[in-house]
């Protein structure tokens, strides 16, 4: 299947006993409720590529939290996603607009993973509304093993001198490899930079998170230095974009195995297969997340040649899932 190695086919076949299985027994949300956290006056897309490639891999339910002026646009996009525009910038906040952290929590706290950063900028006010978010999120409602994806400026708060102290923090009350991080080169340089570490070991061990170090080769390491590297080669097109496809088929693997491993619904493999423990359930998201992103944008490409935009890349994941995990008959 599309020139995958042996032992790229062996964890996608692992990865079986991370994906709930259909059944009519199921009801809305329970094969994910995703909340994606993002968007701004400048950017609209981002937010929504990973939002979409969410849904369109599996997710039932996908939010998108956004800046007040970013939600109309992004309603625009797609009538699937269900929009909140409960942010607000230095803008917004001079021209009306009143900040409510509790229709925040009540949104969020219905949610089993949440990615945060996808176009979310630099405002110092919506940095700062995001930041007491993350630190409060682990603790909301009942859900005490809630995921959290950080990616773009989401890692911003990470590495900037400003935040690092309360976001390492925050990060500390979320479950162990329960926080997966997807820096690009530049973006791990700089958290490498302000956590005073030389590898990807260290920033994962130091945060005790999952670290998907993106490139060519895709490196993941979760908190114990367990280390896996994606060598597949995907497209050669860097259009941007391509790691909010990730982080949104990240968020809905997560979504999958917290579905099987935390709530106990059967998978692929049925109710008889031994369980994974989280540990190897999260490493099989983000492998898969990575594989996946990789097979969309190589379709896309082949599709579309060198025009490729996320868009495009996009469009495939769908089918991508139905390659990587054929449909039951229904
Ligand atoms: N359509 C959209 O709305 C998009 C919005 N985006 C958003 O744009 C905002 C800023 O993101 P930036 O990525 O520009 O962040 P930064 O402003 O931190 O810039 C990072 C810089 O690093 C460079 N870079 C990345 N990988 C590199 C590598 N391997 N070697 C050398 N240089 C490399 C990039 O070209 C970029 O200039 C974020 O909110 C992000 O989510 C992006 O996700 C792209 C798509
Ligand atoms: N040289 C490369 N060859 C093949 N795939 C790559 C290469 N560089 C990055 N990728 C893939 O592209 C995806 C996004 O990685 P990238 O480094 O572009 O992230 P990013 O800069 O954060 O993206 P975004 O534009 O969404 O902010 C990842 O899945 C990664 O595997």
């Amino acid at each position: 299947m599309f020139g995958l190695k042996s032992h790229q086919k062996e964890l996608i076949k692992l990865s079986r006993k991370c994906v709930p299985k259909l059944t009519p027994k199921l009801y809305k949300g329970q094969c994910g409720k995703i909340c994606v956290v993002g968007g701004c006056e400048e950017y609209t897309g981002a937010p929504y590529f990973s939002a979409h490639a969410a849904s369109i891999f599996g997710s039932d339910l996908v939010y998108l939290l956004c800046e007040k002026r970013a939600g109309l646009p992004i309603k625009g996009y797609s009538p699937n996603l269900m929009v909140h525009p409960y942010l607000g910038d230095s803008y917004s906040s001079t021209h009306g607009f009143q900040y409510d952290f509790e229709r925040v929590t009540s949104l969020v706290q219905r949610c089993h993973v949440l990615v945060v950063g996808p176009g979310l900028g630099r405002d110092e006010q919506m940095l700062q509304q995001v930041l007491q978010l993350v630190e409060e999120a682990p603790t909301l409602g009942d859900d005490h093993d809630r995921c959290l994806i950080l990616d773009a400026d989401g890692l911003f708060l990470l590495s900037s001198e400003s935040y690092t102290e309360r976001m390492q923090k925050a990060l500390k009350k979320y479950g162990d490899d329960r926080v997966v991080i997807t820096p690009n080169c530049v973006e791990l340089k700089r958290i490498m930079t302000t956590l005073e570490v030389d590898s990807v070991e260290k920033v994962s061990e130091k945060l005790g998170c999952i670290t998907v170090a993106k490139g060519q080769i895709d490196v993941i390491v979760n908190s114990l230095g367990e280390r896996w590297e994606n060598d597949y080669e995907g497209s050669m097109k860097r259009c941007g974009g391509q790691g909010d496809t990730l982080t949104g088929i990240i968020a809905t693997m997560l979504g999958f195995s917290r579905a099987v491993g935390d709530f106990k619904l059967a998978s692929l493999e049925g109710d008889d297969a031994k369980p994974l423990s989280w540990a190897k359930m999260a490493m099989l998201s983000c492998f898969i997340g990575s594989t996946a992103t990789k097979l969309a944008s190589k379709a896309a490409y082949e599709k579309v040649g060198r025009q490729l935009q996320t868009t495009d890349m996009n469009n495939m994941v769908g089918e991508v899932f139905e390659k990587l995990y054929p449909s039951q008959p229904n």
